[in-house]
């Protein structure tokens, strides 16, 4: 798609420039032809190539510019423009945009451009691109040149190489090195999917890699760049909620596993990313702990949100159709307590606890799905979870004491795993379970059933805290 538009820009960037250089000679036609071989993927890729707090905002620009014009061009077309901005020569196209190429640099993309692609010079040394480097241009170039000549040590590919060559002899002949070209430049290859020698028990990674373990274009599918698909090796689905689905997949350069979570839904208006963006907002804060689902990293993509997270085994909802041991309900209802305390602690209510919401890994119970995480200050708007769980004040829009919804959720999560089916939408159930009406739980212990009968007391102050459930001794038996 991208690849259709850039053509078509190109097109009309020739338009507005009249007479384009019709004298290049055999050589530098050749030249841009062997660069362009890698730019196909080159031009895709590296509009995600920002740090997570701008690509959204870089992408976005270059796709509108892109956007912003249509029709088709041959392959050949194509290739001339895609080279010349990869060359960075823009004394061959004036860009329509200026704002959008000093937006890119402001300070450093102002000096004046080349005449022409330079031949290629083919020695390799570090040096030379260090000296080199002594003119003009930034830390950020250095830094990319700087790992760009160590893969070029490495032998692993050459054509890049060669295309870095002519932007170290650019950059020795005018000291000018254009910001596009650096950030193109950056995000040339996916990484290919290697073995981490240090993870144990990574059977089912091996397995997997056999699949995805050369240096594949993978940033270019049919739906055009995709930070997603160059930095990740896609699995399997491994849930689905309201609004998004869930994805096991294999990070290409680290060679672990993790399940990347994306919203269905185009995040098109403001106020839109700004409210999914919530969720990782409340997960950075959080950082670490032992019962809450693992956070690594976050972007914007195609529109999406996409989420990196810690990968689980299933959700509990999966043990609620279950009967379990009143041992294991003490386990999961003692972690999440916990769970709940740290969040607490930090000042945040999760407000969407329940089943689905609880994963478990190696046995241990994590708390996910920070969606509807608010502050407990209520400095935030507040967006409830999932009815069945959320106790009556919430309901009535009385958020004084948030800590308590999600301790009584966590006393209804608790009462349905003990039941051993999911909760229905039932008027009657729903009430009564608001009134804090429990049934009596034969084979349960009666020191369980008064603490669950508290939790879901319908007057919030009388519930616990979740330090004290934590601290209840009913957990003595389940310790050591
Ligand atoms: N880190 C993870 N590891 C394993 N499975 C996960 C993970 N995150 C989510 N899942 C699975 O995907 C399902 C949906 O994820 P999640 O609840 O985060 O999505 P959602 O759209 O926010 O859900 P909801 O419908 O509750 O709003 C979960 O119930 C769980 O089964
Ligand atoms: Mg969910």
């Amino acid at each position: 798609m991208f690849e259709k538009k850039g053509r078509t820009l190109l097109a009309k960037r020739k338009k507005s420039l009249g007479a384009i250089d019709t004298r290049r000679t055999k050589k530098s036609l050749e030249m841009e032809g062997h660069s362009l071989l890698r730019f196909g993927q080159l031009t895709k890729l590296s509009f995600d190539n920002r740090p997570p707090s701008n690509a959204a905002e870089s992408s976005s620009e270059l796709r509108n510019e892109l956007g912003s014009v249509d029709g088709d061009g041959d392959c050949g077309e194509k290739g001339f423009i895609l080279s010349q901005d990869f060359f960075c020569t823009p004394d061959y196209i004036t860009p329509d945009n200026q704002n959008l190429m000093s937006a890119l640099d402001s300070s450093k993309d102002q000096s004046p451009c080349p005449r022409s692609p330079v031949k290629l010079n083919t020695v390799k040394s570090k040096r030379c691109r260090q000296d080199s480097f002594t003119s003009k241009t930034s830390d950020y170039t250095w830094s990319s040149k700087h790992r760009v000549d160590e893969r070029e040590n490495d032998g692993i590919d050459t054509d890049e190489v060669m295309v870095d060559k002519i932007q170290a002899n650019q950059t020795e002949r005018t000291g000018y090195v254009s910001q596009t070209a650096v950030a193109l430049r950056s995000r040339v290859m996916p990484p290919p999917c290697l073995k981490n020698p240090y993870v144990m028990n990574d059977s089912e990674i091996g397995y997997q890699r056999s699949k995805c373990a050369s240096f594949l274009p993978a940033g270019i599918g049919g739906s055009g760049l995709s930070r997603y698909l160059t930095d990740f090796h896609e699995i399997q689905q491994i849930g689905a909620g309201n609004f998004s689905r869930v994805f096991k997949v294999l990070k290409r350069i680290d060679g672990c596993l993790y399940a990347v979570k994306y919203s269905t839904r185009k995040l098109i208006l403001d106020s839109e990313r700004r409210k999914a963006m919530m969720e990782v907002q409340a997960l950075a804060a959080l950082g670490f702990h032992e019962n809450v689902v693992g956070y690594y990293n976050s972007w914007f993509e195609n529109e999406q949100l996409y989420i990196q997270l810690e990968l689980c085994d299933h959700s509990l909802s999966k043990k609620s159709s279950l009967k379990i041991s009143e041992r294991e309900i003490l386990v999961i209802m003692h972690q999440i307590a916990k769970a709940l305390h740290f969040v607490h602690e930090k000042g945040i209510a999760h407000l969407d606890v329940k089943p689905d919401n609880i994963y478990i890994k190696n046995g241990v119970c994590k708390l996910g799905d920070f969606g509807c995480a608010t502050r407990l200050d209520k400095s935030l708007p507040v967006e409830e979870g999932d009815a069945r769980y959320m106790p009556q004040e919430i309901l009535n829009e009385n958020y004084e004491q948030l800590d308590k919804v999600d301790i009584f959720s966590l006393g209804v999560t608790v009462y349905e795993l003990i039941r051993g089916s999911p909760l229905t939408e039932s008027r009657n159930q729903s009430l009564n379970i608001k009134e804090g009406k429990l049934p009596l739980l034969p084979g349960h212990s009666l020191q369980l059933q008064q603490l669950l009968k508290t939790m879901m007391d319908r007057d919030p102050t009388r519930r616990p805290s979740a330090r004290e459930v934590m601290e209840h001794p009913m957990f003595d038996r389940i310790q050591g």
